[in-house]
């Protein structure tokens, strides 16, 4: 990956915008996450990484609410996703999410996937809504495939049309669950420089992902997860210079080496 560097001055960065404190959650008998504390301030860019298990998809889907947590708080943009009541649609409205499938609905074109959202929960009228959708997709750089249906295009194009389809609500923050996991090497990139340039305009991110050239470039903050804690964080820099847990250590050098393997 190019060298490319958008982090941002600790004076820049807003108020915390996400915070979690003692959150603990279960499936059952088993604990999935333990003790996590995390606050994040506008503005900033996280990168979580982990083994397989860890527990990070289950962290970030907490986040919008896909997940309840049993014990804990959970605050976003102001709102207790833990008191009950409507909050969580409200959530909804200002967090954004794109998965490591696309998830995007096969019957409908690129444009109506687009324009969805906007017109149900935020009211717009068909023509807003589209135009709406013309800039995002010119946006992702990939307005011409507006009118065809998501099997049409490539893997990296649909995760664009799933970045500009959360785009289109306006959120506040992003989330990322792996989004270049599913796609072929060649399109990792793509996807990657979209990313990139929602950094370079500010966006909140939460983003978990084994793209280590990405956090290292890209993010402020680098969390290690294993066995549903969080381990270890820190600026890249001293994250992937001086990390200080054995386990993160092995993790690095596990990816290091998979990566020189291909
Ligand atoms: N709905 C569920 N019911 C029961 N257990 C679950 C459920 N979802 C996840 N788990 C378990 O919780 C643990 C954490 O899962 P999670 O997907 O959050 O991990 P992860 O770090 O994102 O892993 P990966 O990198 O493989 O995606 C795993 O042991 C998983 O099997």
């Amino acid at each position: 990956m190019e060298e490319v560097n958008v982090h941002l001055p600790d004076h820049a960065l807003g108020e915390p915008i996400i915070r979690l404190e003692g959150v603990n959650k279960f499936y059952g008998q088993f604990q999935v996450l333990t003790g996590i504390d995390l606050s994040v301030r506008a503005g900033e860019r996280i990168v979580v990484c982990g083994p397989s298990g860890s527990g990070k998809s289950t962290l970030i889907r907490c986040i919008n609410r896909l997940e309840v947590v049993q014990q804990g708080k959970i605050v976003v943009d102001g709102i207790d996703l833990t008191a009950g009541g409507k909050n969580v649609d409200a959530v909804r409205a200002e967090v954004g999410m794109v998965f490591q499938q696309f998830n995007l609905f096969p019957h409908l074109t690129i444009l109506q996937n687009c324009t969805l959202a906007p017109m149900r929960s935020r009211g717009m009228s068909k023509e807003q809504a589209e135009d709406i959708a013309m800039k995002y997709l010119k946006r992702v750089r990939i307005p011409e495939q507006a009118n065809k249906f998501p099997s049409q295009l490539s893997g990296g194009q649909q995760q664009r049309v799933a970045i500009a389809r959360a785009l289109c609500m306006s959120p506040k923050i992003m989330l990322f669950d792996e989004p270049t996991s599913a796609l072929d090497p060649e399109m990792v990139k793509e996807v990657l420089d979209t990313m990139i340039s929602l950094a370079e305009d500010g966006m909140t991110m939460l983003c978990v992902t084994h793209e280590m050239g990405f956090a290292r470039s890209v993010a402020d903050r680098v969390i290690f997860m294993a066995d549903g804690r969080i381990v270890e964080q820190g600026p890249p820099q001293e994250f992937f210079g001086a990390p200080k847990h054995e386990k993160l250590r092995q993790f690095l050098g596990q990816i290091l080496s998979s990566h020189q393997a291909h």
